[in-house]
């Protein structure tokens, strides 16, 4: 029985993917095998050494030490591009609501006060203070093409708008699907140069945090909208702020609100509303519960943002899962003593990433304690688990 500590609501749908004959799930569950969580900051948190796996049901790992978890060899899965149409939905409306000026408006229209006859009136003599320009006449810049930049990317161009993208790491996935007609910036400031609109879809890592920063937002054409629905601290905010107060910048569209962003009048600050949608929630929620059981189950690594990809079918014997340290003759050491306990290897898979390799080996007969402390105490191993043979 495994057992699975849930740090935020998960979707119903996500957690039925868990069977209960074979899964304990709970939030007040104690040394979890495994956690599955959303937006929950995990940095302050104890985990603790009985978590094999984590799945973040979404995108974004900020919230997660991954760090931390790959010097213990614990993988951490998320749920690539399943939320991805959510917030691209998202990143379309708040473009509208601020080239349309919808927010102000739409108070100024609560806000009248008479009968029907005195609210046509103030409707047509205020409406002139809203008037917006529309999307064709524009050029959207758009920082990161991956699940999310691409959809954006080529949903703003269906609309009209002239696009130009920036992503230096772009996957050949993303490539593929990217619409032809994206034109590509060849440097964050060749983008804002060129862009009235520019929003972003990057990870909140060291090299993203405050790209859009002071020097680039004076680089747009005045009454410039920038669109944040990836996370804080990618914009300076101070910076946004000044550009809004100058008037330089005209509406900043946020969904990580400050208490100095919430007040500004020009900006639109939505409740980190992107992934939230019935959908998102489900897609992100039965992915990550997948990959978690799959991992749990057979010690297969689908998803992970920290650990190769690794799938070996179950050929029915013993099976051990070794992570470690990305050098030489790890393998080696472990065939040895594997060797040198008389258990001959079935079948096996060796995967790196990064500073992790991970290795998969079925064997024709049973592991003792003897042989997995062995294994366990090679300089380099990171974590080792033993699955039980499958019929
Ligand atoms: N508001 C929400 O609810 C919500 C929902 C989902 C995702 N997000 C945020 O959006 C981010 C992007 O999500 P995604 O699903 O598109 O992720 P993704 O991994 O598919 O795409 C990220 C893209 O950023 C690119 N990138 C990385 N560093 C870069 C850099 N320095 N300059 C330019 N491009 C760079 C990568 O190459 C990749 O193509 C997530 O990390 C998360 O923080 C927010
Ligand atoms: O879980 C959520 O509601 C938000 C998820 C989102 O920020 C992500 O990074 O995928």
């Amino acid at each position: 029985m495994y057992k699975i500590l849930t740090l935020n609501n998960i979707s119903s749908l996500g957690l039925q993917r868990l069977p209960r004959e074979d899964y304990e799930i709970g939030s007040e569950i104690s040394q979890p095998d495994g956690i599955l969580l959303r937006s929950f900051k995990m940095h302050d948190m104890v985990i603790p050494d009985s978590v094999k796996a984590i799945g973040r049901a979404g995108a974004g790992v900020n919230n997660i030490p991954v760090d931390q978890m790959s010097s213990r060899g614990v993988p951490v899965f998320n749920a690539p591009g399943a939320n991805a149409n959510a917030v691209k939905e998202l990143v379309l409306a708040g473009l509208l609501m601020a080239s349309r000026n919808i927010n102000s408006a739409m108070k100024f229209a609560s806000g009248i006060e008479g009968d029907d006859a005195a609210i046509s009136v103030a409707v047509e003599a205020g409406k002139k203070n809203f008037v917006g320009s529309e999307l064709p006449s524009k050029t959207l810049g758009v920082i990161g093409l991956g699940a999310i930049g691409v959809r954006v990317a080529n949903a703003a161009l269906s609309l009209g708008m002239k696009v130009v993208g920036y992503d230096p790491l772009i996957s050949v996935q993303s490539a593929w699907q990217l619409s032809s007609g994206v034109e590509k910036a060849i440097s964050l400031d060749h983008l804002f140069t060129q862009c009235d609109a520019v929003t972003v879809h990057v990870p909140l890592i060291d090299a993203t945090r405050g790209i859009v920063s002071a020097e680039r937002l004076k680089l747009m054409p005045k009454g410039g909208i920038i669109v944040n629905l990836a996370r804080g601290g990618i914009c300076d905010d101070t910076a946004v702020l000044a550009s809004l107060n100058k008037g330089h910048t005209s509406t900043y569209v946020i969904d990580f609100p400050t208490a100095e962003l919430m007040k500004h009048p020009k900006v639109l600050a939505f409740p980190h509303l992107g992934a939230s949608t019935n959908e998102a929630e489900e897609n992100c929620a039965v992915m990550v519960a997948d990959s978690v059981r799959d991992f749990l189950d057979d010690g297969t690594v689908v998803n992970a943002v920290n650990f190769p990809e690794a799938f070996m079918p179950r050929n029915g014997g013993t099976r051990i899962t070794i992570a470690n340290a990305n050098v030489p003759n790890m393998v080696g050491q472990i065939s040895t003593l594997l060797a040198n306990a008389g258990l001959n290897i079935a079948d096996l898979l060796n995967k790196s990433r990064g500073d992790i390799a991970y290795t998969i080996i079925d064997l024709d007969g049973d592991i003792s304690e003897e042989t997995v402390a062995a294994i366990r105490g090679i300089n380099g191993v990171l974590s080792m688990r033993t699955l039980p043979s499958k019929a």
